[in-house]
């Protein structure tokens, strides 16, 4: 999927998040002439971007990509004195009606992208509640190119849809780990482990995606009856350790999120 952007887009803000989204325009066609970055440190840029050191008194973007910190937003809208026509923010926790007070938009999207867009891969949810057809076509436009796009209903879903998708790259990342460590307290050597951990996660994952069957039923056509993944699966499944888990996990994340919301809106 290429993207044409047909108006200037200004991104503040390109650590890890905005970086990646930026990566993942300049690759999906974007033309950088379009783009313009504000961030005070940021190095190595895509050729053809503008980058600001600090947000010019003066700016006036059409489309405002926000991707600072949640606890940086004040900062940024200290100064900002425009009125874009289309916010997108990708900022945890922050609601809809803070973004609005604060950057005065026209429409405001939330996005919650996680860390794969850089190349495509990513998953991003959308909310809005003020933007027109038109408008929401526009975000999808904007952030399709960078993997699969899911509108969200009820804004209150959001720190759920953070905790799994946004947060989800960290657990899985954390999860290839442990599995290469795992390996490693087996024998293998740690490098070796490492690579046949991530390449046993990305192959599952593309499966995973492809098939029409569900992961639990994958999982099941991997222990063959009497066979070794069972054992494994049965140390995972008892008292339902794994889910358990995750379920703590996404609780945590989730909380803070809301935390981030309640410190935005004060
Ligand atoms: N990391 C992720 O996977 C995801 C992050 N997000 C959201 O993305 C946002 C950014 O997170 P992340 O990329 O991890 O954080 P980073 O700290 O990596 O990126 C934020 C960037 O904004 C810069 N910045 C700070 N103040 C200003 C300012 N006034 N004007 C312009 N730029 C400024 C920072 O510079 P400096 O470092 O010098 O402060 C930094 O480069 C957060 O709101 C987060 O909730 C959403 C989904 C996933
Ligand atoms: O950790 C964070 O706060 C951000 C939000 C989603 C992923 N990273």
């Amino acid at each position: 999927m290429t993207l044409s952007l047909t108006t200037p887009l200004w991104l503040i803000g390109a650590g890890n998040m905005g970086g990646a989204m930026l990566r993942g325009w300049i690759a999906a066609g974007a033309d950088p002439r379009q783009i313009t970055v504000v961030d005070p440190f940021v190095e190595g840029l895509p050729e053809g971007v503008t980058l600001h050191r600090e947000l010019p008194a003066d700016a006036a973007p059409d489309i405002l990509v926000l991707a600072v910190k949640p606890q940086q937003m004040g900062a940024v809208r200290d100064i900002f004195s425009g009125s874009p026509r289309l916010l997108l923010s990708i900022l945890a926790g922050v609601e809809t009606e803070t973004l609005s007070a604060a950057f005065r938009a026209v429409s405001n999207v939330r996005v919650m992208p996680n860390l794969p867009v850089s190349i495509g891969e990513g998953v991003s949810a959308l909310f809005s509640d003020d933007a027109d057809a038109a408008t929401r076509d526009e975000a999808q436009a904007l952030i399709a190119p960078l993997g699969l796009t899911e509108w969200i209903a009820e804004e209150k879903l959001f720190d759920a849809v953070t905790a799994l998708s946004g947060c989800g790259p960290g657990f899985l990342f954390r999860f290839i780990d442990a599995l290469a460590e795992a390996g490693t307290a087996l024998g293998l050597p740690a490098d070796q482990a490492a690579r046949l951990a991530t390449a046993t996660v990305k192959g599952s994952g593309l499966l995973a995606a492809a098939s029409d069957e569900s992961a639990s039923t994958l999982a099941d056509r991997v222990a063959s009856p009497g066979g070794s993944t069972r054992e494994g699966l049965n140390v995972l499944d008892a008292d339902e350790a794994l889910k358990d888990l995750l379920k703590r996990t996404l609780a945590a994340s989730a909380k803070r999120n809301a935390e981030l919301a309640a410190a935005a809106r004060s």
